[in-house]
């Protein structure tokens, strides 16, 4: 049987994901809605979100070692207080950068690529609202195919 590759490996590894945020924050800074929030962004923002990514997916484990983890990544969210409005934008931008970068367009892939991207731009919302304090001890979030795994010819 063909061994299932991570969702990193079908992305095309930490290049595709480069690519894919390289796209995405120009557009994001170019847009009325997102332009605002990201502005003052760290330079090293789209590499850190693509070593994130990375991690995420199954690949290595940068983020959590050089880059303080998951409570690292959710205070980054505190106090900006995103909007729905906001958060869809920045889904949508990113599913077009995906398409731009051109990450694989399986159905397999693109349902578990936007399944994470919608838990995880909600969850910074939540994180975002006022009041809201880094209390997640929890490791990173791992991501994987869910119930559809890639579709790959059978081996052999
Ligand atoms: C799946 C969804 C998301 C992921 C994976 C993600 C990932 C990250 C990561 C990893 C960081 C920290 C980067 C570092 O280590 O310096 C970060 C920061 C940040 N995120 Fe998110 N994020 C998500 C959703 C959102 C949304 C929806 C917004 C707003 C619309 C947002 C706004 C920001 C801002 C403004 C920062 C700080 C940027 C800076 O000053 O460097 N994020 N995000």
């Amino acid at each position: 049987m063909t061994e299932t590759p991570t969702l990193y490996e079908w992305a095309g590894g930490l290049d595709a994901l480069r690519r894919l945020t390289t796209v995405f924050y120009g557009h994001v800074l170019k847009d009325p809605v997102l332009e605002p929030v990201f502005r003052h962004m760290d330079p090293g923002h789209p590499e850190h979100v693509a070593v994130w990514l990375a991690e995420v997916f199954g690949g290595p484990e940068t983020y959590s070692h050089d880059h303080g983890g998951h409570r690292h990544m959710v205070g980054r969210h505190l106090g900006r207080a995103i909007t729905e409005e906001q958060r869809r934008r920045w889904v949508n931008l990113l599913f077009d950068a995906a398409d731009e970068a051109g990450l694989p367009s399986d159905p397999e892939f693109r349902s578990a690529f936007a399944a994470y991207v919608e838990w995880g731009s909600r969850l910074a919302v939540m994180f975002s609202q006022p009041g809201r304090e880094v209390t997640v001890e929890e490791p990173m979030p791992k991501w994987d195919w869910g119930n559809r795994p890639p579709w790959q010819p059978p081996s052999g």
